[in-house]
């Protein structure tokens, strides 16, 4: 019997799957799988097998870029376009439905979509205007406790409370509401509450799409949230058939209120419903799958799922040593050349790290050799608003006239001067010729301003003069940590709850650390003072092109959002005890299995090369960390793992006070030199070899001389010759 195209290339599972009937459908199977593939043909099969039109389709997938990929591969495999089909996030989805409907919900049709940073803004001016202190009111945690609410689907009505804290909680939720309400603005959370609402309240609504979606699709289920699911049960209604597909353990996304449960409870709720198992594995080779295996055996309460590949064994997984964060994104960028001076596209490459503040060293490692890359789902370091702010307030510090700097910091955090008082100053300024600085020190001096303005300006004069004169005698890393703490920038994030201001903090850390390891000789600009060429770099950095759409560029990103992504070759950065997992992970068994699954979504990123780095001297989120490996390498069997370079001597130099290793790999071999020897040189005298980078002709070597301090060589030119100690 010959069958159907669409089934081609699927093995029986997946081809029971694509053709199942009008059934509800539970495809549950690990990473790799399939599971993706399968939706897409099965969408296709409804189309072209069932006749099912592509407007009776509902699909939900994870990303935007997945719900584009999505529909291109089924308009390949059917050859004809499927617009009409709703295809998207259930953001994106629910954003679609509230634009058709936007009377029905009583929004205006105009209404804006604000992100999280506009909302934090209009609850931080609610707050104030309710008189409430925002020192004990921070505006993040009523954020937290809004979009809380609206993700349970609860309205300021329907919360009932005897506490205090959680009344006020509750009126600012209000205020918040109705002023939402009246300038026609939706929040992220909002477009989900309302968007089900409309479905739960709206019979005629509610009853047309029910009679128009036949089939619903929904991929990576395992991180839907309450509210998502009762999404899709009302859309599925009593006749339609829901197709959901996931992998419990692949959940990553429980600390955001995704419910793994939803899967179990989906059996419970939609009768009928079978299931189908996938097992044979088509991404990976046999070492990194039986490795990802062997890790992800250590969680308990799994729903429980096989995995094999008839694939390659393939090459075993390299595990790197690196003696500080430094030298792992060189050794990473170093491999990355290699592979594609064989051949290879570069954006077959992908840096995966466990924390965002991990992609400074290795951006700068790239930017470097030239490499284009990309950071995919977020900014570049210098481009995140909380290192602007700081760069804002240090560049104050290197030039009283930068008004840009001024115009950014003057009342960030909050210092209670108004728009009005910055009016008046940048009219001062403009009339009289000065720098806002100028003008807002001879406003205040000359008493032009009312007393709580002028109270509010001084002190912020009072700040940055007092920030200058006392950290003059202080290294670049003393100065950023001063900043940071003395501006009150570190503590306006501090007090901020939640996910991003969690990172926003660690991430001015990491500034400091940037500033601490900053090499002066790096920029060769040695007339400038430290300050100055920091800021010089930073903004060059910043200002450098983030690879475009098309460029062929190394792929950077979290772990989680590289879910139902798949790159031949994949580094996973940073896995060390108290990065990955993490250090707030480690004492709650719950969270430490969530951590385990992202480590099993890592690995299963790799198609033919995996490659684990760690650093045992690490300085993140400005303090020194001296680390060891990750447990989840340990989980791994030692035959699927290899180090790259085993053996280690320490040896200690006193102008970093830093342990450094002589490297055996290549790249540094090819100089005839290794790192901690001494070496000397026929101008600058004796020295001792700190670092090094690049390979061959072009390879630049880095020496603390005894007598003139550090400098970066090509080793080419730079006749050394070895020295006794
Ligand atoms: N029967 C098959 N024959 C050959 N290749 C296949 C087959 N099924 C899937 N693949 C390929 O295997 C890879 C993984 O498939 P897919 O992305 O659909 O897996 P998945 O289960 O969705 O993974 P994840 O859990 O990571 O989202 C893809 O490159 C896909 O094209
Ligand atoms: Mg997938």
């Amino acid at each position: 019997m010959s069958q159907h195209p669409l089934l081609d290339g699927l093995n029986d599972k997946q081809q029971q799957a694509v053709s199942n009937d009008d059934s509800h459908l539970l495809v549950l199977a690990g990473a790799g799988s399939g599971k993706t593939r399968v939706l897409v043909h099965r969408i296709a099969w409804l189309i072209q097998q069932r006749q099912f039109s592509p407007y009776s389709i509902l699909a939900v997938t994870f990303t935007n870029k997945a719900a584009a990929e999505m529909r291109g591969r089924v308009e390949r495999l059917l050859g004809s376009n499927v617009r009409s089909m709703w295809i998207g996030t259930f953001h994106g989805l629910a954003h679609r439905l509230l634009r058709a409907h936007y009377m029905d919900v009583g929004l205006p049709q105009n209404f804006q979509i604000i992100d999280s940073d506009d909302q934090q803004r209009l609850i931080k001016r609610l707050i104030k205007s309710l008189n409430l202190d925002d020192k004990r009111w921070p505006a993040k945690q009523s954020q937290w406790y809004i979009n809380g609410k609206k993700d349970e689907g609860l309205r300021p009505q329907h919360i009932d409370t005897y506490d205090p804290t959680e009344q006020t909680l509750k009126q600012i939720y209000q205020l918040y509401q109705e002023s939402c309400d009246r300038a026609g603005l939706v929040d992220f959370a909002e477009l989900l509450l309302r968007a089900h609402e409309l479905l739960r309240d709206n019979r005629t609504v509610r009853e047309h799409y029910q009679r128009r979606f036949r089939h619903l699709l929904v991929d990576e289920f395992q991180d839907t949230n309450s509210i998502q699911y009762a999404w899709v049960r009302l859309l599925a209604g009593e006749q339609n058939s829901v197709t959901i597909v996931g992998d419990d353990d692949q959940s990553i996304y429980g600390w955001r209120g995704a419910r793994v449960e939803n899967i179990q409870q989906f059996l419970d709720d939609f009768a009928g419903a079978k299931t189908i198992r996938l097992e044979q594995n088509y991404r990976s080779t046999a070492a990194i799958l039986n490795a990802a295996n062997a890790v992800i055996a250590n969680n308990s309460d799994r729903l429980g799922k096989e995995l094999w590949t008839d694939g390659d064994d393939g090459e075993p997984i390299a595990l790197y040593a690196a003696f500080n964060e430094m030298e792992e994104a060189r050794y990473i960028v170093s491999q990355i050349m290699a592979w594609q001076e064989q051949g290879n596209a570069y954006q077959d490459a992908a840096i995966l790290y466990r924390s965002n503040a991990q992609s400074r060293v290795l951006e700068e490692a790239l930017l470097h050799q030239r490499i284009p890359y990309r950071i995919y789902g977020g900014l570049r370091f210098f481009e995140r608003q909380e290192i602007k702010d700081a760069l804002a307030y240090l560049r104050l510090l290197a030039n009283r006239d930068d008004d840009a700097a001024i115009e950014r910091v003057i009342n960030t955090p909050s210092r209670g001067i108004g728009n009005r008082t910055m009016d008046m100053i940048r009219q001062t300024a403009r009339d009289r010729q000065l720098s806002l600085w100028d003008a807002a020190n001879l406003m205040v001096s000359e008493a032009m301003l009312s007393g709580r303005a002028k109270n509010a300006v001084a002190s912020f004069i009072e700040l940055a003069t007092r920030l200058d004169d006392h950290t003059i005698d202080f290294s670049l890393g003393r100065i950023a940590d001063e900043m940071i703490k003395q501006s009150g920038l570190l503590a306006m994030y501090e007090a901020e709850k939640g996910e991003k201001a969690e990172t926003r903090v660690e991430n001015l850390k990491e500034l400091v650390s940037a500033c601490e390891n900053f090499n002066l000789d790096d920029t060769e600009q040695e007339q400038m003072t430290p300050l100055a060429a920091f800021l010089a770099h930073a903004a060059l950095e910043a200002g450098e092109e983030q690879a475009d759409e098309y460029q062929d560029a190394v792929q950077l990103m979290t772990l989680h959002s590289a879910k139902g992504l798949e790159f031949p070759l994949v580094f996973m950065a940073g896995v060390e005890e108290g990065l990955f997992p993490s250090q707030q992970s480690m004492d709650e068994p719950g969270r430490l299995a969530e951590e385990r699954r992202l480590c099993y979504v890592g690995m299963t990123r790799a198609m033919q090369k995996l490659v684990l780095t760690y650093a045992e001297q690490r300085r993140i989120y400005g303090q020194e960390h001296f680390h060891t490996v990750s447990r989840f390498v340990r989980e791994m069997p030692a035959d699927s793992v290899y180090e790259v370079r085993a053996q280690a001597t320490p040896t200690k130099t006193e102008s970093y006070g830093r342990f450094h290793h002589s490297v055996s790999h290549e790249t540094f071999e090819q100089t005839g030199f290794s790192l901690g020897q001494r070496v000397r040189h026929q101008k600058f005298g004796e020295g001792t070899v700190l670092n090094y980078e690049g390979s061959g002709p072009q390879s630049r070597i880095q020496i603390n001389f005894d007598n003139v301090g550090s400098k970066w060589l090509v080793v080419a030119y730079a006749r050394l010759e070895p020295a006794g100690f």
